[in-house]
């Protein structure tokens, strides 16, 4: 039988047994989505469903329970829909026995397609250009808990079941069977009927909470086959309603938009990402989605994690394997603050109690680095050949989708991060300065500099590469501080609230200096002494300009200065506690 007599016989079938199609519709099949339903005249917004079905050609779960026999108790429980799977697999392929069931279903059990088009059913050619994404970890831990819930269920229904995958064999075992599963030749308890019925099952299964509101919470997964409404196709933020009507047991579809003749009938499974409708539904969409998500998931130290999660208030962050956690990036939130936190926890310093502005803003330059490098290999990912070897086509196209969707958020990520900078060093104004406004006010030391370096500008610091020399020596100047009889009121009014004195002072009285301290810095401080003191006394010959001094001053760098990555700036920022 050709599709489009299967589809009639189907819509003839359902008509017949009670569902009502509102006459304006008209259902067609179309290569590049398979049944679509289209306007034939205008239709407005109206209150009464385009389409209604009868409970008795929904497949539920209550079917499924009579047919099998077992303990309750027994039932996975990670998939609360597995045994109606099952049970549509036998309806299906167990075509050796006469099944009253069966029979009557069989119209709607012919117009299922055998021909899927998610990533599971993919060769490994086609595979091969997920490899090293999110999306292809997703796809191996389904496979896993896929097999598991299957040889459970045989194990718990008795059923025999030959030659089940292992994770590592499931591949494979895929692309061996797959012109069987096109051809409808595979046995009912096998595998490949189970993956078949999954994705039926997550393409085009209806939440069982429309037919019964008050089911308990943790039943709210359950699910069930609703004929004809699931062959119309998706479209994010399409305004529709599905109602159950109780006194009369049927299923309502309601359309609440306008639509003119030829237009497509659409349904919202639930506005989805281009991730979930690759993975889910087998397709992506050409435009632009703002469902997308991305994620980033990164792999930390073991004795870090729980206070990593602890101290930066991580959410239940969906845990992608052991160590690893997994954060979400979307256009409309290009970067969680949790991710924040985190990197600010691990751009802590051991003198850091707490997230402090500068640890946060630190760990933001780090997430720069990772999300960079993360868009890099994006880029190389998506830059595929069409003519991959053995790879059709429209799967070329999915991926190149897919990349640039995921391209497109790693830069909206990575666009996000100096306007975060910029809000953060506006959150702490009063309790910052950068080097370069310094450079500006103290101007006895920028002429210092220009005598020493020949530095004209702070511009000129930067590239001559005198910027740590600088900081260092301007730091040692604020721990002399008292010494300058001319410039202490100056450098006491204007650096105080940054607390660097105070910091030094702490530095100083708590450090334990080893000989190789001494001999790290001690090129470095030859460099510059005793030339300088003799240069210029009255700034470097003031106080205390020994060896020490800078060794000190070096932690005092890393406790109150945050070195902007993208331009190289220096900020002062006072040691303080940050909440985001
Ligand atoms: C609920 S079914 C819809 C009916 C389906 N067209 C059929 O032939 O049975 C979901 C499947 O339809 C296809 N589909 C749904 N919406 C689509 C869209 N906007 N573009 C392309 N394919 C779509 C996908 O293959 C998806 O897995």
């Amino acid at each position: 039988m050709s599709s489009e007599s299967k589809l009639q016989t189907f819509l003839d079938w359902s008509v017949n047994n009670g569902s009502r199609i509102d006459e304006r519709l008209q259902f067609k099949w179309t290569s590049s989505a398979g049944v679509t339903c289209y306007a034939q005249k205008t239709i407005g917004i109206e209150t009464k469903p385009l389409i209604s079905v009868p409970k008795k050609l929904l497949i539920t779960n209550e079917l499924a329970r009579k047919h099998f026999t077992f303990m309750d108790k027994q039932l996975p429980t990670s998939n609360l829909n597995a045994l109606t799977q099952l049970y549509l697999s036998h309806l299906k392929f167990n075509l050796d026995t006469s099944d009253k069931e069966r029979d009557f279903f069989q119209p709607y059990l012919d117009i299922l397609p055998l021909h899927m088009n998610q990533p599971y059913f993919w060769s490994s050619n086609e595979l091969e250009l997920l490899h090293g994404t999110d999306i292809f970890l997703k796809i191996k831990q389904n496979f896993s808990s896929l097999l598991e819930e299957f040889t459970e269920l045989a194990t718990i229904l008795h059923i025999d079941v030959e030659d089940i995958p292992t994770s590592e064999t499931v591949f494979t075992y895929i692309e061996t069977h797959l012109n069987n599963l096109h051809s409808g030749n595979i046995q009912w308890n096998s595998f490949m009927a189970y993956l078949w019925s999954s994705s039926i099952f997550t393409s085009r299964a209806f939440p069982q909470l429309l037919i019964e509101p008050t089911i308990a919470r943790e039943e709210s997964s359950l699910a069930f086959l609703y004929p004809v409404v699931d062959l119309l196709n998706h479209k994010n933020d399409t305004n529709v309603k599905w109602e159950f009507e109780k006194d009369e047991e049927r299923a309502d579809f309601i359309f609440n938009e306008t639509l003119k003749a030829n237009d497509e009938l659409f349904n919202n499974y639930g506005d989805k990402s281009k991730e979930e409708l690759l993975l889910g539904y087998g397709f992506i969409p050409e435009d632009i989605n703002p469902y997308d998500t991305s994620s980033l998931t990164l792999r930390l130290d073991e004795n870090h994690i729980s206070q990593a999660r602890l101290l930066a208030k991580l959410p239940d962050v969906n845990l992608a394997a052991d160590n690893c956690v997994q954060f979400s990036l979307s256009i409309k939130e290009p970067v969680p603050d949790s991710l924040f936190r985190l990197f600010g926890y691990l751009s802590k310093l051991k003198s850091e109690n707490t997230l402090t502005s500068r640890s946060i803003l630190e760990g933001s330059d780090e997430l720069l680095t990772i999300l960079t490098s993360k868009l890099d290999q994006l880029k190389n990912k998506g830059a595929i050949s069409n003519s991959s070897k053995n790879c059709s086509p429209e799967i070329i196209r999915m991926v190149k989708n897919y990349f640039n969707s995921q391209r497109r958020i790693f830069q909206a990520s990575i666009d996000f991060l100096p306007r975060f900078q910029k809000t953060i060093l506006k959150k702490c104004a009063k309790e910052c300065l950068s080097f370069k406004t310094i450079y500006k006010m103290d101007k006895r030391f920028s002429n210092s500099l220009l005598l020493s370096f020949g530095v004209v500008n702070f511009e000129d610091l930067i590239k001559k590469g005198y910027l740590k020399q600088a900081l260092l020596l301007w730091i040692v100047r604020i721990s002399n501080k008292d010494e300058y009889k001319d410039d202490n009121k100056f450098l006491n009014s204007s650096f105080h609230f940054l607390g660097i004195a105070e910091c030094f002072q702490d530095v100083s009285s708590s450090i334990v200096i080893e000989k190789k301290d001494v001999m790290e810095y001690m090129s470095f401080y030859k460099s510059l002494f005793p030339m300088l003191g003799e240069k210029i006394p009255e700034v470097f010959d003031k106080g205390n300009w020994g060896l020490k001094q800078f060794i000190i001053a070096d932690t005092v760098l890393d406790r109150l200065v945050w070195i902007r990555k993208l331009n190289q700036e220096p900020i002062f920022l006072k040691k303080q506690h940050l909440q985001l």
